[in-house]
């Protein structure tokens, strides 16, 4: 059994590192901390040389307010695409400059507070001196022959041992456990490498903001070791899906997405309404007496998220909504149900200990049974529109086509690359989409202010109950769209963030050295006080008056960078148009205790959704 254990370790860590070294071609270079305190530099002497070391004549900067007095200055940054952000918040000492893929940077842009913090400079305090619990070394030596885990196992593993330290803590309320190591270790804590590499736990917007600056051209995040098993090893595939690929294969697949969920999107609106519209008749449908929805209602937002995407990404009904019945296939009762289990499955296999690793455990046999459904269903599909492009390549019209049809079109993936794109699709959009949209129902039903307000303006663009949304008018609703991005902000579905360091970093005092994984608790950062006023409270307003000054690091429900979630247009609009619809034809009443999130991967209700949905009068 030691034996074993020991040649899953060493395996394990070689795929990672492998996998890591593959992501980062040019991790090694261009490293630009290295500042020693300890050689009796002082503050303005390091500042010199720091400046010196990136070019720049030192006496051209302010260093009482850390501004540069000349306005010609500029340095080269690696990440393109957050030219914005950077421009109004970063400054270069933390990033590496990589000449081929630059962006300059105006050195006379205002600068953050923690940059103008002496102490930033000093990154000579060891890595080893970040704070941690102490408690989970000795637990490291128990658990130290299971290889590498995941960081979502980390986590688990984290959140499961400070309750068992009787830190009443409750398990359902996802940000607890990180709020109180935080409050316990400082805003930088440590995990020594339980599991394999170490992992340092972040909430401070600026932190975090760091972490995406230096997240280099091939940002690497915390895999789903239980699907990439089932790919490599079930479908012998060596092809993984966007979100745990990495390098050139991730950016070849994110490329495409990219380009057609730009496309979808837009063309799109019609159908994800019709879709909003057969919910909207299915809840008429399922109430009872008291307009109340019965206890699966969450069952049917599911459907809803499912119906939209099959819509998008195979260009097909499913009919699940259809109040008839009478488009429901068995095809389409299958693939739901097993998008349904195979998601339920890589909950359990990605959170907890992970049992899968050494045995095949119910929940990885689920997973792989399920996956096993839904590829073959997909790969059904993709003959069916490769037949169709064979025989209608010269009349297709790009008006009307799928994820599917697009992606083929364009040539540059292969059928396999496509499954595999399908497969994260389902078990990552439907289920965030889902969550997002019982959690926004939510908060309106428990602020009945709000929904009054969001209703007003809702009317303008649907002056009748079952008036259409043009694409446009999806423009005219600045409050629904803060309700949403605010209750984005109380409970993200996906909590937490991570990136594993391509080069050594600098936060607050300390160096984090290279291949640390960063857990960047998003949660955490959107319930602070310091970084919203009543942080705990619904208010959409904070998102259009000027008054409140939000970092834009402090809440990113969608992530940041490179890598930041590829779906979010299409989500957003079937979360806008489907709560319009809502809210024009019902008042939305929510009359049991607190609905929490538990978090499994995806922060999911903790309660059944028994909302009442009284009909408007006109
Ligand atoms: C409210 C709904 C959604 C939320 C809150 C959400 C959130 C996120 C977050 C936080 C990430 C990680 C970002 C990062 O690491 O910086 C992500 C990645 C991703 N999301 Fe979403 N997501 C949502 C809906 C969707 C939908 C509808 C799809 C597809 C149809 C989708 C597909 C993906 C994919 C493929 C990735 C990996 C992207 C990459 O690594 O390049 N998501 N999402």
């Amino acid at each position: 059994m030691f034996q074993l254990f020991n040649n899953l370790q060493h395996q394990r860590c070689f795929t990672s590192l492998t996998r890591f070294c593959h992501s980062q071609p040019h991790a090694s270079v261009d490293t630009l901390i290295g500042i020693n305190k300890s050689k009796g530099i002082t503050p303005s002497q390091l500042d010199k040389d720091f400046y010196k070391e990136f070019g720049i004549n030192s006496d051209k900067i302010n260093s009482d307010n850390c501004q540069a007095s000349s306005s010609e200055q500029s340095f080269k940054l690696s990440d393109s695409t957050n030219s914005n952000i950077i421009n109004k918040y970063s400054f270069p000492n933390y990033t590496h400059i990589a000449s081929n893929e630059a962006e300059t940077f105006k050195q006379n842009e205002v600068l953050p507070d923690i940059f103008k913090d002496s102490q930033i400079l000093n990154v000579s305090t060891p890595f080893d001196e970040v704070p941690g619990p102490k408690i989970l070394k000795t637990v490291a030596q128990l658990y130290s022959y299971i290889p590498l885990m995941s960081t979502h196992m980390t986590n688990a593993a984290m959140t499961y041992f400070l309750n068992m330290l009787g830190t009443n803590l409750i398990w359902n309320r996802s940000a607890s456990p990180f709020m109180h190591m935080f409050e316990k270790y400082g805003p930088i804590v440590r995990l020594q490498g339980i599991f394999g590499g170490d992992i340092v736990f972040i909430s401070h917007p600026e932190h975090i903001q760091t972490v995406f600056q230096n997240e280099g051209r091939y940002p690497v995040r915390s895999s789903l070791d239980s699907i990439d098993r089932y790919r490599t090893q079930y479908r012998n595939t060596q092809i993984l899906g966007p979100f745990t690929a990495s390098g050139p294969e991730w950016e070849k697949q994110r490329k495409n997405l990219e380009a057609t969920f730009g496309t979808i999107a837009s063309q799109y609106h019609g159908k994800i309404e019709n879709v909003a519209n057969q919910m909207i008749a299915r809840i008429r449908t399922i109430r009872n007496k008291q307009e109340e929805v019965p206890n699966t209602f969450n069952d049917d937002l599911y459907r809803w998220a499912f119906e939209n995407t099959c819509m998008v990404t195979l260009g097909k009904s499913m009919g699940l909504l259809d109040p008839s019945g009478l488009q429901i296939t068995s095809e389409s009762v299958r693939l739901l149900e097993a998008v349904k289990n195979a998601s339920k499955a890589l909950r359990y296999c990605e959170s907890g200990f992970q049992m899968w690793r050494f045995f095949e455990t119910k929940s990885f046999h689920s997973l792989i049974a399920n996956c096993d459904i839904i590829d073959s269903i997909v790969a059904k599909h993709i003959r069916i529109v490769q037949t169709d492009l064979e025989c209608n390549k010269e009349n297709m019209s790009t008006d009307d086509t799928s994820l599917l049809h697009l992606l083929l079109l364009k040539g540059e993936l292969q059928p396999n690359d496509i499954l595999t794109i399908m497969l994260d699709t389902f078990l990552i959009g439907v289920n965030s989409v889902s969550h997002a949209l019982t959690f926004l129902l939510y908060h309106l039903s428990k602020n009945p202010w709000v929904q009054r307000k969001a209703f007003k303006e809702v009317l303008r663009v649907l002056p009748e109950k079952d008036s259409s949304l043009t694409y446009t008018s999806l423009l005219h609703l600045p409050y629904l769209k803060a309700c949403l991005q605010e209750s984005l902000r109380l409970q993200p579905p996906i909590p937490v963030i991570t990136r594993v360091l391509p080069h050594d970093i600098a936060l607050y005092s300390y160096r984090i050295p290279k291949g640390t994984y960063m857990l960047m608790t998003n949660h955490v950062s959107s319930l602070r006080e310091d970084n919203f006023e009543d942080a705990r409270k619904f208010k959409p307003e904070r998102w259009i008056s000027e008054e409140e000054d939000i970092h834009p690091f402090a809440a990113i429900p969608f992530g940041h960078g490179a890598r930041a979630c590829v779906g979010r247009r299409f989500a957003e609009i079937q979360l806008w148009i489907m709560a319009a619809k809502v809210i024009r034809n019902f008042h939305i009443e929510y009359n049991y205790g607190k609905i929490q999130t538990t978090t499994r991967l995806i922060a999911m209700p903790n309660k059944p959704l028994k909302f009442r949905f009284a009909e408007r009068l006109k």
